[in-house]
């Protein structure tokens, strides 16, 4: 996303439509697009994906793991226009998990709750506290900051699938994105996991467990994530704007 004014931006037109002035540079491609355009390539890119793996089979049920964030809020918003859009047939859910860390997931949760209305998704909320009997806050309090991370992934990933199992869902897909997907290389390339490393890049994980996930966003660049809500949707806008004190301007436009 680089800024760049004159003369020389000025005669610059959109090097997909070549009609409009462009907004952005794209992070994943450099190509020099505008707004309008930048909506629809970021949007089919994710059909693509979908489409191009056979994430989705009509008529199957999926949750789509909500924290809030914006990886997941975009990947609610995504999935349930190009449900409609192109008819996959499927049922989606929202699903979250509450792991009681006050002052952290109370406000994303609010977030998500929105969304159930905005994009007219059912919700499920699983609780660490209804679960196994303790939330994340009170876990911290008897075994300290050390290691706390560990437990609460471990939860997660358990709550995850409870959840899922309640809502009976096929699928399970997730926010990740091509960002984490590199990260979690890094990671295991770090520690020499050698099994953990051959399947961190699979789209679809856990097939062979109870639930399966997916990862539609496995493809698509965090940067491309956080200038899509700003570049268009109003729906999307809206649950983002207490996050990045939208005024109206869009900050990569030239
Ligand atoms: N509390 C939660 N409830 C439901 N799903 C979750 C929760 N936390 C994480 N997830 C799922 O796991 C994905 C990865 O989460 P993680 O916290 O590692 O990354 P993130 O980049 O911060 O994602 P996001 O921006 O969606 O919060 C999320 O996009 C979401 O789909």
């Amino acid at each position: 996303m680089e800024m760049e004014g004159g003369e020389k931006s000025r005669s610059r037109l959109c090097s997909i439509c070549n009609q409009r002035r462009p907004a952005l540079k794209r992070p994943k491609t450099l190509q020099q697009i505008c707004r309008e355009c930048f909506y629809v390539v970021f949007e089919e890119e994710i059909h693509r994906v979908i489409v191009d793996n056979n994430l989705f089979k009509p008529g199957e049920r999926i949750a789509i793991g909500a924290s809030g964030g914006k990886d997941s809020t975009v990947l609610a918003y995504v999935m349930s226009e190009l449900n409609r859009r192109h008819n996959y047939g499927l049922d989606l859910f929202l699903l979250s998990v509450d792991e009681g860390i006050t002052g952290y997931r109370d406000d994303s949760l609010e977030t998500v709750k929105r969304n159930e209305l905005q994009y007219g998704l059912p919700l499920k909320v699983v609780s660490y506290k209804d679960l196994y009997g303790w939330t994340m806050d009170e876990i911290v309090k008897m075994i300290g900051l050390k290691n706390n991370c560990t437990f609460c992934g471990v939860f997660r990933r358990q709550a995850l699938d409870r959840g899922a199992a309640l809502l009976k869902v096929d699928k399970l897909a997730t926010g990740h994105n091509a960002d984490d997907i590199a990260e979690t290389v890094l990671l295991n390339i770090l520690r020499g996991d050698i099994a953990r490393l051959s399947r961190c890049t699979s789209i679809i994980t856990g097939e062979d467990g109870p639930i399966p996930r997916c990862k539609p966003f496995k493809y698509t660049y965090e940067k491309e994530i956080v200038i899509y809500p700003l570049s268009y949707t109003p729906l999307i806008l809206l649950s983002f704007s207490f996050l990045f004190g939208f005024d109206g301007t869009l900050p990569f436009i030239y």
